[in-house]
């Protein structure tokens, strides 16, 4: 055995006094309250082998039998919190939303960002941030949202015709609709084909920029004195990466608000986000910059409201896939309602309760973001005797919010009676699905407006079934959707038109659906 070199103990003493340091400081900060319970941390590294790396939202939900509704590990050296009851996230996240509507930075976001972040959905709850969310509330207010309907309509009955065409490429259809609908309404900018420009890059975008919001991702998220490597340097790949990212991030910003703008110039600019907003341009913030926060809010609507829209309605067919019986009583309330010789449109909304709870029902069954977007918090706070520190990561486990058997009885059963009022105390899972107070999803009414005109034309005109084999039977879908991924893998199914008079209507309204 040889002796322990002196580096090597010099290192080891270091890091037990930092460590030493750390537990009196926080003593000291906290006043002696504890931390919220969590899963013991090791020595140094916390509780990083402890966290799952899919499905975080089940492993949460299952530490709530051990610790509470309020469970706190740390990450990496970050604290982080996990809320898993409706009450303590309105406790924290609503009531106490001045406080924890920030936004945690990893490393790799910082090099991406820089030091100055430009986009609002990356900032702190600053000054900054409330202007920009400004611009985007009445952007998208429930009103303005009002305005986008017909652009959504078209899209809807567009959406039909290609569904019409060809259905097992049913996958496309609706990835492209719910992109289209997204850039009409902001930009004004009509997708005519699959191959459509904007779209690709805003997909190229997405695929690039995704693997950055996770923080186990890149070297520098656990080493982040690399940040100051040169771009050159070995083990500094992430900057490359980076760079690409802070391009993509220019290009979707600049390309189509010129698109938009040439058009404005021209004299015949479509009613979009951009443009409604530009006509009160200055008068939204008083700020003289205001067109370039128009600009910037606008670049982010794709990537955040695309694939998010997507996710609802694929879990929607999941459900009538899976539920048959469900389909049945949609269909029937539609043809009861509005008959065989027309589509629904946004006026029907009243007259479709069952239809409307399905939609809750998805939403609640399969929230498409189960752990929500991590806020962060800006000073220290105390919660039922815990001691909270400043820039923790809280996370609200809103996939076990809707699954609490309080307030949702058999939560892993896609029930849409459960909306009849038969149980008072379920509580719309749009207060949770959606994000919470400074920091709630801006695009929800246009999101629920979207979900609602697509499942209800495709139920009017379409049988969605599962795929059968070559004896005739059916194929039962080899997936467990109760603990799903947060996207649905795209099944196999079975796409046909319900009668001859609905291929008859989906026709004609494919003819006045094109292109204006
Ligand atoms: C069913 C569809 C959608 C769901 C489930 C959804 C959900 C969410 C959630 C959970 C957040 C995080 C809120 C928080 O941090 O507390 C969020 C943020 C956001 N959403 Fe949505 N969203 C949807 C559709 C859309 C659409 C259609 C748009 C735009 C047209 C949009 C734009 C945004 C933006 C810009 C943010 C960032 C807000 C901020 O950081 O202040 N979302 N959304």
């Amino acid at each position: 055995m040889g002796v322990c070199p002196r580096p090597l103990l010099l290192t080891v003493a270091l890091v037990v006094s930092l460590y030493i340091y750390g537990k009196r400081r926080h003593r000291k900060r906290s006043g002696g309250l504890p931390y919220p319970p969590g899963p013991k941390p090791a020595f140094l590294i916390g509780n990083l082998l402890q966290i799952p790396r899919s499905k975080q939202w089940i492993t949460y939900w299952d530490w709530r039998g051990t610790y509470g509704d309020v469970v706190g590990f740390e990450a990496g050296g970050t604290r982080v919190l996990i809320l898993n009851s409706a009450r303590a996230t309105v406790d924290l996240m609503e009531k106490r939303g001045a406080i924890y509507s920030d936004r945690n930075q990893t490393p790799m976001q910082q090099e991406v960002f820089g030091s100055k972040i430009e986009l609002f959905s990356q900032m702190n709850n600053t000054p900054e941030f409330s202007l920009h969310r400004k611009v985007v509330n009445l952007g998208f207010s429930i009103t303005a949202s009002r305005d986008y309907r017909p652009s959504q309509e078209r899209e809807a009955h567009a959406l039909l015709g290609r569904l019409l065409d060809s259905p097992a490429r049913y996958s496309t259809h609706l990835r492209r609709t719910t992109g289209a609908i997204i850039l009409r309404v902001t930009y004004g900018h009509e997708v005519i084909t699959d191959d459509d420009d904007l779209v690709k890059l805003n997909e190229e975008a997405i695929a690039h920029n995704i693997p950055i919001i996770d923080p186990t991702n890149f070297i520098v998220n656990f080493i982040p004195i690399l940040r100051f490597l040169p771009s050159w340097a070995p083990g500094a790949g992430f900057k490359e990466y980076a760079r690409i990212s802070m391009d993509y991030l220019k290009k979707t910003a600049d390309i189509p608000f010129k698109e938009i703008k040439d058009k404005v110039a021209a004299g015949s600019p479509p009613a979009c986000y951009v443009t409604q907003l530009l006509e009160e341009n200055g008068t939204i913030t008083g700020q003289a910059d205001e067109e370039k926060i128009i600009k910037l809010t606008a670049s982010l609507m794709y990537g955040a409201g695309s694939d998010t829209t997507l996710v609802a309605i694929k879990t929607f067919l999941v459900a009538m896939l899976l539920y048959p019986d469900v389909q049945k009583q949609v269909q029937k309330e539609i043809d009861t309602e509005i008959g065989p010789d027309r589509a629904p449109t946004f006026a029907d909304m009243e007259s479709l309760p069952y239809l409307h709870s399905c939609i809750l029902e998805s939403l609640r069954w399969k929230p498409g973001a189960p752990v929500g977007l991590p806020h962060s918090l800006a000073k220290d706070d105390v919660y039922e005797g815990m001691f909270i520190p400043k820039d923790t990561v809280v996370m609200a486990n809103v996939w076990g919010i809707l699954h609490d058997e309080k307030m949702y009885p058999d939560p892993g059963r896609f029930w849409p009676e459960r909306w009849d009022g038969r149980f008072p105390d379920a509580k719309d899972p749009r207060k949770f699905a959606f994000g919470f107070n400074r920091r709630i999803c801006p695009g929800r009414h246009l999101a629920f407006n979207s979900f609602w005109i697509v499942v209800a034309c495709i139920m009017a005109v379409f049988d969605v079934r599962k795929v059968k084999d070559a004896e005739g039977r059916e194929v039962e879908l080899d997936y467990d959707y109760e603990q799903a991924e947060f996207f649905l893998p795209w099944v196999e199914c079975d796409i046909t038109p319900r009668s001859p008079a609905a291929v008859a209507l989906i026709k004609s309204l494919v003819s006045s659906a094109a292109p204006a």
